[in-house]
């Protein structure tokens, strides 16, 4: 199945070598200022200039959708806390506004497929709704290959249209009972992990809820297992609009050349998927948080990511990629705003042998 995605460029490498350079011109002791020096690297690299600018349009996109396997005892929550949490999020009221809010990023809430008829959100909310819920994939499909690519279709709008729009740095949230079953899903099917090492305790399952989400999350790998060699019938089978959708704005953001902060195991599963259908996608792409979900672990494994925060955190909603968010926009601001040697008139690092000899003299 054709998705058509196109060539994904990568980050531009002048503007790298040339910020790697910078960083030790600034008034610091050469990589003292560890994992924050790469990541304002990365950043210019992004941006395609050294210095980079400031960020001044971080945009959080929370991609809303039930799951029919949550019917099944997957999740401590029941499905109607989906479109409940959809309304929280348009009112402001979840960790993740309230998060972005001290970061200095919008939210916006997109519902793909929550299992309600959107009576009461604003029109926006639910214009890319391609269905109410998604099919119980331990059992059946998710989505029929129409809805796949609708799903795909209206994340890399959902991209386009934040970009168009001066979003210039992106995060990706999920809201959905039951989303972590397919997130470990296909999670397994790309890493080629088996269902114990992928299966976590989401919002909390019980050990019976373990067991019965290890028993859907088997199932449905069998059916994953047949596809995982083609993206789209993977989304189709095993994910759900929402991640669809998600795996289409993580590509499409790539596409257009826009830095991304992923969040925890579901936009890690989508980003395996969404490296799949953009290659070199992942290049745009770096690791807010690694969640408690065992399966987030093995996703950014399998990307090469190194997570910048580990805080404990399961929540999802992009509330890992939000909390980073401060790191990655001072990295960009110390790149940007501090002094040079050079500027500042502070003598540089003494050279091999000058040091050995100051203290030979005393
Ligand atoms: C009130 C509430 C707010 C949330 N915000 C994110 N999630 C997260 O938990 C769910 C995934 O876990 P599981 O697969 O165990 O259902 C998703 O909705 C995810 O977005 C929430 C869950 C709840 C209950
Ligand atoms: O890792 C996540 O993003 C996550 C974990 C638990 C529940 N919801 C999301």
């Amino acid at each position: 199945m054709s998705t058509d995605f196109p060539h994904v460029e990568a980050p531009d490498a002048d503007a790298r070598a040339a910020a790697r350079a910078r960083q030790g011109r600034l008034t610091k002791p050469a990589g003292s200022l560890g994992r924050l020096e790469e990541l304002g690297v990365w950043v210019a690299a992004c941006q395609g200039q050294c210095p980079p600018v400031p960020f001044t349009r971080p945009r959080v996109v929370v991609f809303a959708g039930d799951h029919g396997v949550a019917a099944h005892g997957v999740s401590a929550y029941p499905s109607e806390v989906t479109g409940q949490m959809v309304a929280n999020f348009v009112a402001g009221g979840a960790a993740v506004n309230v998060l972005a809010g001290v970061a200095g990023a919008t939210v916006r809430v997109v519902d793909l497929s929550v299992d309600s008829d959107g009576a009461g959100l604003p029109p926006q909310v639910t214009a890319h709704k391609v269905r109410r819920s998604s099919g119980s994939i331990d059992r059946e499909d998710a989505l029929t290959e129409d809805e796949a690519r609708a799903a795909l279709a209206a994340g890399r709008a959902i991209a386009d249209d934040e970009v168009d729009s001066g979003a210039d740095l992106l995060v990706a949230g999920d809201m959905g009972i039951g989303n972590t079953t397919p997130s470990a899903v296909l999670v397994a099917a790309l890493t080629g992990a088996e269902p114990v090492a992928v299966v976590g305790r989401g919002t909390g399952v019980d050990d019976q809820g373990w067991m019965r989400k290890a028993v859907a999350v088997r199932d449905a790998l069998r059916r994953a297992r047949r596809v995982s060699g083609d993206p789209l019938a993977l989304l189709r089978t095993t994910a759900g609009a929402d991640i669809a959708a998600m795996a289409g704005f993580l590509a499409q953001a790539a596409v257009r050349k826009t830095p991304v902060v992923l969040d925890g195991v579901v936009s890690g599963a989508a980003a395996l998927v969404a490296e799949e259908l953009a290659p070199g996608a992942s290049a745009w792409w770096v690791a807010g948080h690694r969640s408690v979900e065992p399966a987030h672990t093995l996703a950014l494994e399998q990307l090469d990511l190194e997570p910048l925060l580990e805080m404990g955190f399961r929540l999802g909603e992009g509330s890992g990629a939000v909390a980073a968010l401060p790191l990655v926009l001072m990295a960009t601001r110390v790149l940007a705003e501090m002094a040079t040697f050079e500027g500042a008139g502070v003598s540089e690092r003494a050279a091999d042998g000058e040091q050995a000899a100051a203290e030979a003299t005393g």
